[in-house]
């Protein structure tokens, strides 16, 4: 029996910046063959990434910084997930003209978050300006495909 890598991936997105990226991501894991599922944040239980081999986080950035608040209760209880032995990313979109000091914060609140449940970081945060472009698509396929062989080398 041939057994899948399962990458599971959970988005917020307000104007549709997010989500755009969330469909670039499962794209690209599909192209490396792995498995995946995608749900906004608001439909996902807090043992989400319990039957997951990657974890994926993307977010955009609200108010000076913060997370979006439909992503609060998800971010307090997944730092209590033990979820070691798997592979993480987090990618967030944001706009540093606007915000310059706060670009794309709440994508370092959840790489944070992540190192607390026990699963290894399997590439640095990508940082988006709004909604992907042609660079910015070509860096998520970068990303998905260092997480694919971190998780192979586990
Ligand atoms: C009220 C408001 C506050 C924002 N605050 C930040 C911020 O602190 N940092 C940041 O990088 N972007 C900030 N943004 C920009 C959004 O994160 C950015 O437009 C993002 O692409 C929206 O994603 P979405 O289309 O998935 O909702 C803010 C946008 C709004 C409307």
């Amino acid at each position: 029996m041939i057994i899948m890598t399962l990458a599971k991936i959970v988005y917020a997105s307000m104007t549709g910046n997010t989500e755009g990226i969330s469909e670039i991501i499962e794209d690209a894991f599909k192209d490396q063959g792995v498995d995946v599922e995608r749900e906004m944040s608001d439909d996902v239980d807090p043992d989400f990434f319990e039957d997951a081999d990657i974890c994926v986080i993307a977010t955009y950035t609200y108010n000076d910084g913060e997370l979006p608040g439909e992503f609060e209760d998800f971010y307090d209880d997944l730092a209590d997930e033990d979820l070691s032995g798997k592979i993480y990313g987090v990618v967030g979109s944001g706009d540093s003209e606007l915000y310059p000091d706060f670009f794309c914060h709440a994508a370092d609140s959840f790489m944070e978050d992540f190192e607390k449940t026990g699963a290894k970081k399997g590439a640095d945060v990508l940082k988006i300006e709004n909604d992907a472009d042609d660079e910015d698509t070509e860096n998520i396929k970068k990303l998905v495909s260092d997480l694919v062989k971190a998780q192979s080398e586990l």
